[in-house]
């Protein structure tokens, strides 16, 4: 033999050694926490089941099968239970961002509220945000006077065109008109302005389409960050959404940064929006351009897939269906038109509505994972060691029979009714864990139940619909977000 081909091979002996003494390491550190075998050893049980678009599904059978706390990877853990979600995002709680948040990175080079993971420049970001996202904004600014705008928009798209009568029947793909909405809401509250989708019902520069094929390869990398820094790298980056794009990410990129340089410009007026109270936070171009991606991908695809799973599971359950339209009658001539959120507020079997909505279709599929604090934690009976990374089963929280009961697969909203002070609090505080927690909590959770709770009302108060493929009424895929298409109905006109 060569000294070459010895040197050859002791590299790979040693590569070999050390690749194995490195699984067997991680292995034995979690080896009494229950979960898929071969999920133990490499990424490829989560890589394969984040691939099949049913994530959310696989994590929860797993959880089924192995209980709230399940190793889903050499050093990944999966908690379906509430109270360890909030705990691990409690604001004082010495847990981090895993890896998984650098997926999160949407511009290479420049970080977002998302993707930084550093405690403290995360929490400095989060308080620059603040007051755009606040309650004072949101009376200051009007949140509510843009989401009545484009409520009322959506309302007047729908009675131009998809009104359908016994001789006239007119389907359509409500998935694709909700993510409009979304859209158009979120682009008026934060930016100033509707980006005109509920005006020209067109996927204005494939946006959406574009979405939902990207979206899955971000939820790639969420499972081997390494990618992350790879795919922002010389030659992979080329192949990354450029300004000069005249469809999806790289048009959206060029809009936000010709949208910022406007709103920056001395010669602009002051505006009374979000973006106004993030210019007067003092936040950077770059940090602006940020915020301009994050609304628009955060703030539209989680509360459309939110509004569009909750009509569905109204429009296919009678009982629930009638309720709600009986509260909506009764309430219906004291109520402005659209209903204002503190008159929502008030009306409570739409309130169960949107919460029973949201248990069972949580929109938001990553899993967030958070990183044991280096003196580790005890966990459902398990010591976890520090460095271990817990991600947030949402789908599995939701329909958890240990949280719900036997019935946590029905769409049943009467189960917030009739429940004690105690186990009411209990509830809320599991079916909130869909929106995050403590210092990672989502900040656009006012502006998606103000959504909710308008649209819902305002829809059933007007229409009812029928879905066209009973087999089949829409289809869902699980990625960072949950999308969907598909969801074809027809609807007529209902005097209340
Ligand atoms: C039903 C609708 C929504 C749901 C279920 C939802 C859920 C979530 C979740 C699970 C997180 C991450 C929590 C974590 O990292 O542990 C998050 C973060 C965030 N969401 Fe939402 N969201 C919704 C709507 C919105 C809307 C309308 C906006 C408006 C722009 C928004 C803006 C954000 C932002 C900025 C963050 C990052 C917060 C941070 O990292 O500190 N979200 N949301």
């Amino acid at each position: 033999m060569s000294p070459m081909t010895i040197y050859l091979y002791s590299i790979l002996l040693i590569t070999f050694f050390t690749f194995t003494a490195r699984r067997i390491y991680y292995w034995q550190r979690l080896r009494h926490i229950p979960g898929p075998a071969s999920a133990a050893w490499t990424i490829w049980w989560q890589l394969s089941n984040a691939l099949s678009g049913r994530y959310h599904e696989r994590l929860k059978a797993a959880a089924d099968t192995y209980g709230p706390l399940v190793r889903i990877g050499p050093n990944q853990l999966l908690s379906t239970d509430p109270k360890v979600l909030r705990r691990m995002s409690a604001v004082r709680s010495g847990y981090t961002k895993g890896r998984f948040y650098a997926s999160g990175k949407i511009v290479p080079g420049v970080d977002n509220v998302v993707s930084l993971r550093d405690p403290a420049k995360h929490k400095e970001m989060r308080a620059l945000m603040a007051p755009g996202f606040s309650g004072k904004a949101n009376e200051g600014y009007s949140f509510e006077a843009a989401m009545n705008r484009q409520l009322l928009s959506f309302v007047d798209l729908l009675e131009r065109k998809y009104v359908s009568s016994s001789s006239d029947v007119r389907p359509f793909d409500m998935a694709e008109k909700t993510q409009f909405f979304a859209l158009d809401a979120i682009g008026d509250i934060s930016l100033g302005q509707p980006f005109g989708y509920l005006d020209k019902d067109e996927d204005l520069y494939q946006y959406n389409e574009i979405n939902t094929t990207s979206l899955p390869l971000m939820n790639v990398v969420s499972v081997m960050p390494a990618l992350a820094n790879i795919v922002h790298t010389w030659p992979l980056r080329l192949l990354l959404p450029k300004e000069g794009d005249q469809v999806g990410f790289g048009r959206l990129m060029r809009f936000a940064r010709g949208y910022v340089d406007t709103r920056l410009d001395p010669k602009t007026p002051r505006a009374q929006d979000m973006m106004q109270a993030h210019i007067d936070s003092g936040m950077s171009k770059n940090d602006l351009i940020q915020q301009v991606f994050l609304s628009i991908i955060a703030g539209s695809n989680s509360s459309a897939h939110a509004l569009r799973m909750t009509l569905l599971s109204l429009i296919t359950s009678p009982p629930a269906y009638n309720a709600l339209i009986h509260e909506i009658r009764h309430a219906s001539p004291a109520v402005s038109s659209p209903i204002t959120w503190a008159q929502a507020q008030t009306l409570p079997y739409l309130q169960a509505v949107i919460r029973e909505g949201l248990r069972m279709w949580p929109p938001v599929g990553g899993l967030g994972f958070k990183t044991v604090p280096p003196e580790g934690d005890h966990i459902n009976g398990f010591f976890v060691p520090g460095g271990t990374e817990i991600g947030q089963g949402f789908h599995g929280v939701g329909r958890s029979k240990a949280v719900w009961g036997p019935d946590a697969d029905v769409f049943r909203p009467e189960r917030w009714l009739n429940a004690s002070e105690e186990r009411l609090k209990d509830m809320t505080d599991a079916v909130d864990t869909h929106f995050g927690y403590g210092k990672y909590s989502c900040l656009g959770k006012p502006i998606a139940m103000m959504e909710l709770h308008k649209a819902i009302f305002e829809l059933v108060r007007r229409f009812d619909f029928c879905v066209v493929n009973p087999e089949s009424p829409i289809k869902t895929t699980a990625s960072i977000f949950l999308f969907a298409s598909d969801f074809w109905v027809t609807m007529t006109k209902r005097d209340l």
